[in-house]
């Protein structure tokens, strides 16, 4: 595997580089990475993975032979306005930008470039992302396969429709949050039923290890394990009616909806920042 360029390099950068550099798919010093401004994160990543880092897009982009956007959606046009003169049609373009679509990155491209708009999660740091990915027009068979065996060194790849992507980042994109969220709740819980910290924090994680592993291993759907927990008259059955009386499975379905809204919200915004930037240069 040859040159790998990441413009961006905060978390999700970070996760990915792990995930790849820990499987030995792509040489360390391959991996050349560059940020906005913030030098002693480079210094750190050069440190920690071996990546070869790059103050200059000239130098990050030449000769890369995939382009990895790990920017924010609100930065996305900046960064690739300044990395279009560099960004050839050998090249293959990743993007994990949430909403960004890939009729928005050819409108700032203007080039016939593969773009793969993928969405993973963070889990991509220890090898178990689950990394959903879609094509533009310009990508061929070995693009995809490149980008998936990339991918699959972060966890497990699924292709899906580029329609289906917004939905995607609300539902697993976002969704390591959502059960860090529940364990939140789980370790506040504990100290007032009388469990010290440490020793709950044990049995929450083997147990969402445990119930992971029954969702993965038996064919019945999670409503029917539920109820094989819930013995009537029983304790899952007394603290599930405080979840359902608290209307949280319905909390839990609007949080999904909202976050797969603004995935596609973050998307508009920047096709309507480009088409304001390309009516603006049409008028000078
Ligand atoms: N954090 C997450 O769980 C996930 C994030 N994503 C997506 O990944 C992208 C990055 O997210 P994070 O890593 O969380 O953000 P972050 O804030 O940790 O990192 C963003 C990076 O982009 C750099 N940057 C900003 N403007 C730049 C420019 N003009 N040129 C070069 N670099 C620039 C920043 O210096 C920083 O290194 C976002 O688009 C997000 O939607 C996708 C899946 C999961
Ligand atoms: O919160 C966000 O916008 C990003 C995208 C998916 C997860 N984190």
């Amino acid at each position: 595997m040859s040159k790998i360029a990441f413009i961006g390099a905060g978390s999700m950068a970070e996760a990915i580089i792990s995930g790849m550099v820990a499987k030995n798919l792509v040489e360390p010093g391959e991996i050349h990475v560059t940020n906005r401004s913030d030098k002693e994160r480079l210094a750190f990543l050069q440190s920690r993975y071996e990546v070869t880092v790059s103050e200059s897009l000239e130098m990050l982009l030449n000769d890369a032979d995939v382009v990895f956007l790990a920017v924010k959606p609100k930065d996305i046009l900046r960064a690739m306005e300044a990395a279009k003169p560099y960004i050839n049609e050998e090249m293959l373009l990743i993007s994990v930008a949430a909403g960004v679509d890939t009729a928005s990155l050819e409108g700032i491209i203007s080039k016939k470039v593969a773009i793969i708009r993928a969405m993973p999660n963070t889990s991509a740091a220890v090898g178990e992302s689950a990394t959903a990915i879609a094509a533009n027009q310009y990508t061929n068979q070995p693009d995809l396969d490149l980008a998936r065996k990339l991918f699959e060194t972060i966890g497990s790849v699924t292709n899906v429709k580029e329609d289906q992507l917004n939905a995607v980042t609300g539902l697993s994109g976002s969704g390591p949050a959502y059960i860090y969220y529940l364990v939140e709740a789980m370790e506040k819980s504990s100290v007032t039923i009388g469990l010290d910290r440490e020793t709950a924090k044990q049995l929450i994680i083997q147990t969402l290890i445990g119930a992971a592993a029954m969702l993965t291993n038996s064919d019945k759907p999670p409503a029917v394990l539920r109820k094989e927990v819930t013995s009537p008259g029983g304790t899952t059955e007394a603290g599930i009616k405080v979840l359902e009386e608290n209307g949280v499975q319905e909390a839990l379905i609007s949080c999904i909806q909202e976050a797969a809204m603004q995935s596609k919200r973050l998307g508009e915004q920047i096709s309507d920042e480009l088409a304001g930037s390309l009516l603006l240069r049409n008028a000078r």
